[in-house]
């Protein structure tokens, strides 16, 4: 039987420790807060992110991170982007040598624009070829729910996103391999920036053809910026480009669409951020991304106007209409 370590009992966190318990693993979550380890063991609950969601029995908790990473084969990580350095600085020495370290995570560091596995490889001295990402259209409260959905593991290393993707496995969740680490991690992260793009239209009033049309786009600046990087232009039509993509721009249980969407509404940014506890990566990985863009000089015009929103005051109104006032061009330009 897998011993696996989830890092994180947030939406992510929790809801991935009942997919790997439901593919036959062994399960410890780690919380920073003592109090969700104890209602999580006494409850089989976590009522703060996920309500509806009956733990199995192989699920147990712990706020000690050594004693949630003993023995672990796989240690899965799912905090918030910009903390994971600090995080990984407290315990990450108390993940196994041998563990496959699992990133969930949708996020570029600020100040360093690192990539999340980039992160994992500096911070916890992890061997890429430990390293595996998993991606996709996978809102937490869905897969709680155990509606069908599917995902991708990339690692460089073959062995390594089979294992994980076998210790995922299960009726509801449909794990498929990739060995494009780049790609899927610059789907993900990207696809929360357009996200909120897609929500502040969608709180200003405007309807599917807009959206279809930053999302579009926000996909054809997606795989323009991650090619420079090296990735697979493929990638981006895969699971961890279109379908995240059209799942975080599409729903209500989106964090960063519904940030984006309150925006939109005409909410300050303090005003939405001290309504929300939960993570929305986009909102900060948004600088980012544009830094790291510009960088491998990839022009990401959608990522740039949300940048000025978020970062500038900026009104979503103004945005729009600096989007649509940019010079004309070949579309695939
Ligand atoms: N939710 C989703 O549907 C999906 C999320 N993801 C990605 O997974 C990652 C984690 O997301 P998610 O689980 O949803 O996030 P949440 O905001 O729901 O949970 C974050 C978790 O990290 C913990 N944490 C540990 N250290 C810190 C710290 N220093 N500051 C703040 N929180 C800390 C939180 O603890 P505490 O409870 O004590 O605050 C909480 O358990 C993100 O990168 C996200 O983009 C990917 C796919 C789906
Ligand atoms: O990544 C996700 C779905 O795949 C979750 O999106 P949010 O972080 O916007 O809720």
């Amino acid at each position: 039987m897998t011993r696996a370590t989830v890092f994180g009992s947030g939406s992510w966190g929790t809801a991935y420790a009942a997919i790997l318990a439901d593919a036959g693993c062994d399960v410890t979550i780690w919380s920073r807060r003592p109090e969700v380890a104890d209602e999580i063991n006494s409850t089989r609950r976590n009522g703060g992110y996920l309500p509806d969601l009956q733990l199995p029995d192989a699920v147990r908790a712990t706020a000690d991170p050594r004693e949630a990473a003993e023995g672990a084969q796989v240690a899965v990580l799912a905090v918030p982007s910009q903390t994971l350095r600090d995080n990984l600085a407290q315990w990450g020495d108390a993940i196994g040598d041998d563990a496959y370290v699992v990133s969930l995570m949708k996020g570029i560091e600020l100040g360093t624009t690192r990539r999340m596995s980039e992160v994992i490889a500096e911070a916890a001295s992890v061997d890429p070829e430990r390293i595996v990402v998993v991606s996709g259209p996978n809102l937490a409260r869905e897969i709680a729910a155990k509606q069908p959905a599917a995902a991708v593991v990339a690692s460089t290393n073959a062995m390594a996103r089979a294992r994980v993707a076998e210790a995922s496995a299960t009726p509801y969740f449909r794990p498929y391999t990739n060995g494009d680490v780049v790609g899927v991690e610059i789907g993900g992260a990207v696809k929360n920036v357009i996200a909120l793009a897609v929500g502040m239209a969608k709180g200003m009033g405007m309807g599917d053809n807009t959206m279809a049309s930053l999302l579009t786009r926000g996909l054809a600046e997606t795989a323009r910026f991650g090619i420079r990087l090296g990735a697979d232009p493929q990638t981006f039509l895969g699971l961890a480009g279109v379908g995240d993509l059209v799942a975080t721009c599409a729903s209500p249980l989106s964090r960063n669409y519904t940030f984006g969407f309150k925006l939109g509404q005409g909410q300050t940014l303090e005003e939405v951020q001290a309504s929300t506890k939960q993570t929305a990566e986009g909102v900060k990985s948004c600088r980012s991304i544009l830094e790291l863009a510009t960088s491998v000089g990839a022009e990401v015009p959608i990522v740039e106007n949300v940048a000025a929103v978020v970062f500038e005051g900026r009104r979503p109104a103004d945005v729009v209409e600096q989007l649509m006032s940019r010079s004309r061009k070949h579309e695939r330009s």
